[in-house]
């Protein structure tokens, strides 16, 4: 078997002394696109924290590339190639969309404000290639004709791929999408749905969390099933389907379709 990508290997958290996360394991192949379903509270969102760095995990092992992840800070672990975009994010507002994606090349390139106000010349040589990225990325996207647009003014489905293009700009090898179709409508998902297609097919390993069942089991490799913090199950969208853990954990009944 090649060698993952990324291993999550026993990792837990805990609020208030309530398990969000409990020993969960997630090995994600390179190239691979899963799915992380699970009814609300689950876990899912924690999980992506975990992996990101906002949320620091108390037991357990992150590993990415070879490398362990687990005590590095999010910017670091954003610099090694893991992009994320999270559940109900906004666009920022008063700025265009180029002015967006570039927001988020940003949060992985030195420099930074101390570089912008001193007017280095390293400063312009960053933001010379940070605007190509940001064209780039927008580009992927199908967003290249809008980069002189107010964000704002795009519609929902535009800003989610706004979003996408942002975490693109930094390059990353793994890409985290929280929810990504939520909210949408049935041709901005289809719309949505063939963007991560795309970013597949141009070999970009992606995790995404969703709602939506038949969304996430159209698209994914593979599909780790979140309750109450623990793998409940894990294999091929038809596999996890036809699971009764999983039927069980969505109340009990038919899992959603
Ligand atoms: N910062 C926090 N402080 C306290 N409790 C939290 C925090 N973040 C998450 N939790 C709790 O951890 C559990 C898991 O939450 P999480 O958001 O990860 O679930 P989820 O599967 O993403 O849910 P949803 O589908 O509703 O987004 C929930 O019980 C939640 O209340």
């Amino acid at each position: 078997m090649t060698e993952p990508l990324l291993r999550v290997a026993g990792v837990s958290r805990s609020f208030g002394g309530v398990y969000a996360v409990r020993d969960v394991h997630l090995d994600v192949a390179p190239g691979e696109l899963r799915g992380v379903i699970g009814p609300n509270g689950a876990g899912k969102s924690t999980l992506f924290g975990l992996i990101g760095g906002q949320l620091a995990s108390r037991t357990g092992t992150i590993t990415y590339a070879g490398q362990r992840i687990d005590r590095l800070p999010p910017h670091r672990r954003a610099t090694l190639g893991i992009a994320i975009v999270f559940q109900g994010a906004r666009v920022f507002g008063g700025m265009t969309v180029l002015e967006n994606v570039m927001v988020g090349a940003h949060a992985t390139t030195g420099g930074g404000f101390v570089g912008a106000a001193l007017r280095l010349p390293r400063h312009h040589r960053e933001e010379r290639e940070i605007r190509h990225r940001a064209r780039e990325a927008l580009d992927r996207v199908g967003l290249a004709g809008w980069a002189g647009r107010s964000a704002e003014s795009l519609p929902l489905g535009q800003q989610r791929a706004l979003q996408v293009a942002r975490a693109l700009c930094g390059r990353p090898r793994l890409l985290l999408l929280d929810e990504p179709a939520a909210g949408l409508r049935a041709a901005e998902r289809n719309a949505l749905a063939q963007l991560i297609e795309e970013l597949k097919a141009g070999g970009l390993t992606m995790i995404k969390i969703e709602h939506d069942v038949a969304f996430v089991t159209r698209l994914a490799d593979r599909v780790t099933v979140l309750d109450l913090g623990r793998v409940i199950a894990e294999g091929t969208p038809a596999e996890v389907r036809a699971d009764p853990a999983v039927v069980a954990a969505y109340l009990g009944g038919e899992v959603p379709t």
